[in-house]
């Protein structure tokens, strides 16, 4: 007997707020500015590690997904069969990757709202189903349960974690960036992104709704996420693909808000003039059309990095959009662009070196990839940033870097991550 992935979509009236509905201990959740995917249970999942963590899911994936029945009754970027996936940074990494198939989707785009059920189903001669028509009927006769969509719960209070500095403290990182500085004025590499970590300690267990619905309340306009304990809100789209089209947003080059409106303008507008962000934003655009140019007919770069406006700082930011070329699924693309120099460095492989050497931790799956990826390869992937992981045992590591370059000021980048931890460390009461 083989197994395969029965799959039903089905239009629904409203679902609307979506995080009152996920589960709270273990919550799957993929949502911007009110829309997105939240996910129950799980059918499956696919674990992997090393540096073939990306290419093994993403050809796993492929395998599932071509043996899947499918009943799509709504057609929109998320409804189908879709994983939560959530990529370890470094090859090396002791976290492992992992996609994970939920059992219900609840899900809600462009004024829309659906449920999908995700379920496995013996296949009596084991050659398992083509998708399509027959795929259909197969699905047509399997029995789902009775469809229950969970009820939305009361608003809670975040959950209070005191942080305390983990790997790297401050006065360990301001070394770290001034050696970085060193190298790359030695000629060694030209940017550097260096990171630390703070520590806390969860004792809710279902306390995580409320830290997510905190999240997506201060950012909206971020991409906050949910899956297998890591929780944060990031405005970097790693890459996006939709029916052939793929996007991305790439964020380097960071200041704060001003206090007053005109102080406020005048920070973005020295971001925008800034010689040193604009240069460290310049590698980690190159790094991202470098390795998308192969796999795309067009691509195209908005002409000026703009100033993106975030409740907590100012980011210089660039756009990419294009036209797939090869077929590549969303996770082929994560796998070609991870990781690009603004969460690692250039040239790469020296930036990885010195950041691992520097840092000396496991960044897990923090400024990795995380997102979904539905039966077709489209998919939304975001780099995890603004983000905590949450272990079984309570215990939440927050992650915050910066890009460093030849005029980095330590204590400036120590400042730096101080604005990037506020919205995980808020959503957690701190
Ligand atoms: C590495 C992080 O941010 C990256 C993304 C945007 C701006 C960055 C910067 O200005 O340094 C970083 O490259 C982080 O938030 O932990």
């Amino acid at each position: 007997m083989n197994q395969k992935l029965v799959v039903r979509t089905e239009p629904v009236d409203e679902l609307a707020p979506l995080i009152p509905r996920a589960d709270p201990r273990h919550p799957l959740l993929w949502m911007r500015r009110g829309e997105g995917i939240v996910g129950h249970g799980e059918t499956l999942r696919i674990e992997t590690s090393g540096p073939t963590r990306i290419e093994d899911a993403a050809a796993a994936w492929r395998s599932l997904a071509a043996m899947a029945s499918v009943d799509d009754r709504v057609g929109l970027p998320g409804t189908g069969l879709v994983a939560f996936g959530a990529i370890a940074f470094a090859d090396e990494s002791a976290a492992t990757s992992v996609l994970v198939v939920p059992s219900l989707v609840l899900g809600r785009r462009e004024g829309r709202a659906w449920v999908t059920r995700i379920a496995l189903a013996e296949t009596a001669d084991g050659a398992g189903g083509t998708g399509g028509a027959a795929g259909e009927s197969d699905v047509a006769g399997h029995a789902f349960p009775p469809l229950e969509i969970p009820e939305p719960s009361p608003k809670r209070r975040v959950p209070r974690v005191a942080f305390e500095p983990g790997a790297v403290p401050p006065p360990a990182y301001e070394a770290n960036v001034a050696e970085a500085v060193r190298r790359i004025d030695g000629g060694e590499l030209e940017k550097v992104v260096l990171a630390r970590q703070l520590m806390g300690e969860l004792h809710e267990e279902d306390g995580l709704r409320a830290v997510i619905n905190r999240l997506a309340e201060d950012y909206p306009d971020t991409w906050v996420f949910a899956v297998d304990g890591l929780i944060g809100a990031s405005p970097e789209t790693l890459v996006r693909v939709d029916h052939g089209t793929v996007s991305a947003r790439v964020l380097a080059g960071t200041t704060s808000r001003g206090a007053g409106e005109a102080s406020d303008r005048e920070r973005a507008l020295a971001l925008a003039a800034s010689h040193k962000d604009l240069a460290e934003h310049a590698l980690a655009v190159a790094s991202a059309v470098q390795r998308l140019e192969p796999h795309t007919a067009r691509l195209d770069a908005s002409p000026e990095p703009f100033t993106l406006q975030l409740p907590n700082l100012w980011h210089l930011a660039t756009d990419l959009k294009g036209t797939l070329g090869d077929g590549s699924s969303s996770l082929d693309l994560v796998s070609a662009v991870h990781p690009t120099a603004a969460v690692a460095g250039t040239p790469r492989l020296a930036a990885l070196a010195v950041l691992a050497e520097l840092e000396g931790f496991d960044r897990g799956r923090y400024a990795g990839p995380v997102g979904w990826i539905d039966g077709d390869g489209d998919g939304e992937w975001a780099i995890a940033l603004r983000c905590a992981q949450v272990e079984p045992d309570g215990a939440v590591a927050a992650y915050a870097g910066c890009g460093i370059v030849h005029d980095s000021v330590p204590a400036d980048e120590l400042a730096e991550t101080l604005m990037k931890f506020r919205p995980i460390v808020e959503a957690f009461g701190g």
